[in-house]
């Protein structure tokens, strides 16, 4: 259940939060799906959308960015390692805190504000590869993740087609708990309306 489904649950959810906190995004992200879909409200969402769908596309990174699905990892040291002079004897479990790298200053200016621009490809450039690792990386990085930010593109265009969301809870109202997956302990409170 934590691979597959809670992750796109948790993430989707979050990035529903985030465009309903800040309407200029949700704004542009409506104007997308204008151009798009046109009047078609009810047609199923395809593979062509969706390579089409870039700024979208933005929307689900930083979301991910600012609230990953899966906060943090643990990795049990299998050999004594150096890391800038100091040695992590073999068997340590360290975390890997993809919640704060994600805050890095260097790699996002600014990095509590919610700027899907970040994600734009001449934005990009000068970012550190590992700066960005909501679906962790290396050798055992999620299998999922092109299927896992399809299904949450498919979602989001399906609700934002035909809705307009406002989130009633700050971020800091939230009471963000970090288990497995990131969660919200007051539920996420949102008001939808036809658009
Ligand atoms: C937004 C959604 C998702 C996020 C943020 C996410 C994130 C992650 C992360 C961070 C890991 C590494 C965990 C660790 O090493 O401790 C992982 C592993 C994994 N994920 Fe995902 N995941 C998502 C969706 C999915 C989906 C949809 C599937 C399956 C269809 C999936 C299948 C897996 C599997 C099988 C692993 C273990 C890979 C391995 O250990 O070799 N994930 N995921």
């Amino acid at each position: 259940m934590f691979a597959g489904h809670d992750t796109v649950s948790s993430a989707t959810t979050f990035a529903l939060y985030l465009i309903g906190r800040h309407p200029e995004v949700q704004h542009k992200l409506h104007e997308e799906l204008n151009q798009v879909f046109g009047s078609d409200r009810d047609r199923p969402v395809t593979p062509d959308d969706i390579q089409r769908l870039e700024y979208l596309s933005c929307v689900v990174k930083e979301s991910l960015r600012l609230l990953p699905s899966a906060p943090l990892l643990g990795r049990e040291i299998e050999e004594d390692v150096n890391m800038c002079g100091t040695t992590i004897p073999k068997g340590t479990t360290v975390f890997i805190g993809i919640f704060w790298l994600h805050r890095d200053p260097k790699q996002f200016p600014d990095p509590e504000k919610f700027d899907p621009d970040r994600f734009l490809s001449h934005n990009m450039k000068g970012r550190h590869n590992f700066a960005f690792i909501p679906f962790s990386a290396g050798h055992r990085n999620c299998i999922g993740q092109k299927f896992a930010l399809m299904e949450e593109k498919v979602i989001l265009a399906t609700i934002l087609r035909k809705l307009n969301v406002t989130s009633l809870q700050s971020i800091s109202e939230l009471g963000l708990t970090y288990e497995l997956v990131l969660r919200s302990t007051e539920g996420i409170k949102v008001k939808l309306s036809i658009r």
